[in-house]
Order: C-alpha cells, then sequence, then structure tokens
C-alpha cells in the first residue's frame, strides 16, 4: 500500500478555511439546540455563546457560507442549521463501518449520536472469530476476511479504526484498498495514508495529558515565588478552534 500521509491545505478548495470547517459542528450542536426549543432566530452574539466561539469570528465564518443574518432579527435558526448540514455533507446518508469491537468498538457502536447526525453504522467487523454472527448494538459483527466485501456491499467512504495499535496500519490499507476515503483512528498510531485519504484522529489521553498541562501551570500560577516553574512552560499551549482543547485532531 502507498503511504504518505495527507496534507491538507489551510483552505479547502471551496474557498472555505478548515479552521471555520472545524466550528461548524458546534454552530450547529448550538443551533440544534436551539432548533429543539424551537426558537426561531438568533443573534451573532447568542450563538456565539451557546457555541463557545467569539462572535466576530462567527459573523466571518457564516460569511464563507454567504449568511449575513438580518439586522436586528439575526438568522434564522431553522435555515442555518439546514446550510451548516449542507455545508458539512450532513444532508446525505453516510454509512460508516466500525474495525475492532472490543469496548471501544462497542461503545461506539452502542452511541446512538451518530445515527442522528446522518452516520448511519452499516456493519461491525472484528478479527476474531468467536465474535462474528454475535449482535452488538444489534448489529452482527462480522469477520475481517469479508472485509473488502462489506465496504463494497455497504458503498462505504468513512471507516473507523478501534483494533490494539499493532493492527492499525494493516486494517487501514485494508479499507483504503476497499474504497474508504476518509479514516477516524482511536488506535494511538500514527497511520500513513495515500494522498486523498483523509485521517482524523481522537486521543483522550492526548486530551487528559494537555489538562494536566493546564492544571500544573494554575497550581504554579497560585504559588506565590514560584516564577521560575510558570516561566519554564510556554504560554501558547494547544487549543481547540472553539479556545478550548480538541478532542478530534488531524492526524
Ligand atoms: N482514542 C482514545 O481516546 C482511546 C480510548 C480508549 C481506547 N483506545 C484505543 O482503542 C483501541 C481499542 O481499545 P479497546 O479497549 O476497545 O480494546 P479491546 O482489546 O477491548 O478491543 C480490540 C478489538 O480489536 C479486535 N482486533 C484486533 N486485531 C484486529 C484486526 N486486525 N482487525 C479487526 N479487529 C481486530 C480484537 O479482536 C478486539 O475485539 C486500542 O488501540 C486502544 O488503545 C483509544
Amino acid at each position: 500500500m502507498a503511504t504518505g500521509r495527507t496534507h491538507r491545505p489551510a483552505t479547502r478548495s471551496r474557498g472555505i478555511p478548515e479552521a471555520t470547517v472545524a466550528r461548524l459542528p458546534l454552530y450547529l450542536r448550538a443551533l440544534t439546540a436551539l432548533s429543539e426549543r424551537s426558537v426561531p432566530t438568533v443573534s451573532s452574539e447568542e450563538l456565539a455563546a451557546a457555541a463557545g466561539v467569539n462572535s466576530a469570528k462567527l459573523r466571518k465564518d457564516f460569511s464563507y457560507l454567504g449568511s449575513y443574518g438580518t439586522r436586528g432579527v439575526g438568522y434564522d435558526v431553522e435555515y442555518l442549521v439546514y446550510q451548516i448540514s449542507r455545508e458539512l455533507g450532513l444532508t446525505q446518508d453516510w454509512p460508516v463501518v466500525i474495525v475492532g469491537i472490543g469496548n471501544l468498538g462497542a461503545a461506539l457502536a452502542n452511541y446512538g449520536g451518530f445515527a442522528s447526525r446522518g452516520f448511519r453504522v452499516a456493519a461491525l467487523i472484528d478479527a476474531d472469530p468467536a465474535m462474528a454472527g454475535k449482535p452488538v448494538a444489534g448489529i452482527p459483527v462480522q469477520h475481517t476476511d469479508d472485509l473488502e466485501k462489506i465496504i463494497k456491499d455497504n458503498g462505504v467512504s468513512i471507516g473507523v479504526i478501534a483494533t490494539p495499535a499493532g493492527a492499525a496500519q494493516q486494517v487501514c490499507d485494508r479499507l483504503v484498498g476497499a474504497g474508504v476515503t476518509s479514516i477516524l483512528n482511536f488506535a494511538p498510531t500514527v497511520l500513513s495514508v495515500p494522498d486523498g485519504v483523509d485521517v482524523r484522529k481522537v486521543d483522550l489521553s492526548i486530551e487528559l495529558q494537555i489538562l494536566a498541562f493546564h492544571e500544573q501551570r494554575k497550581a504554579g500560577e497560585e504559588t506565590a515565588g514560584e516564577e521560575a516553574v510558570t516561566a519554564s512552560v510556554p504560554k501558547n499551549t494547544p487549543k481547540g478552534p472553539d479556545g478550548d482543547v480538541p478532542v478530534v485532531m488531524p492526524a
């Protein structure tokens, strides 16, 4: 399998910066909550606060969508939900396969939040023959022998890897070989993929390490006369698009 990580430009071809794309799901989450409460319109300030984003940044982001709101009225909640969903490609159904149905894979399969956002778990795949045919979240687990056929039969373009780290590259290669072009990797390893394949990595332990760093810094700031401790750590630490630490990172 060809290797080499995908390097995305900071701006996608359609002119929406990656940083804006990363904030769209935050707006969508806040807007969906408003929609569920039947709130018809929202100001940029209210929405920015609900999404945890600076309001000037929000207005700039929405200008890329061609959405400027109405002075004195704000943004139409339902229309904005539609616009952002369309921009993110969520107005269509995305069949997803999960590979590695252990503790994490089973938890992901049971997570209802995927389906409600347009991601249908089409198949569960595991290398353990003892698991074949056993239902998890109502879906029978299938053996890795059939991985390529499962991908093709279900028209899958997004794969989730929840195998041990040592198996992740091989699983990734097979997924890509079968036509998968987007991978969400939970295994603690860096995956090599050919150009045109997107990999996103989720690592909760890294998030905890970043929080530990901040905790350490807070403790350092509270300790009078210990400037040497606070000065030894950089001021600018990794932040997410909305100012908090990101859970999903580029691979
Ligand atoms: N990113 C995170 O925040 C996070 C959190 C927890 C776990 N993890 C990682 O997720 C992975 C799974 O963790 P877990 O606790 O569910 O492990 P687990 O041992 O419970 O499950 C792993 C599953 O993968 C299957 N498997 C092994 N090799 C395979 C292969 N080649 N093809 C298909 N399936 C295969 C095993 O049969 C098993 O069912 C590990 O890499 C772990 O480090 C990541």
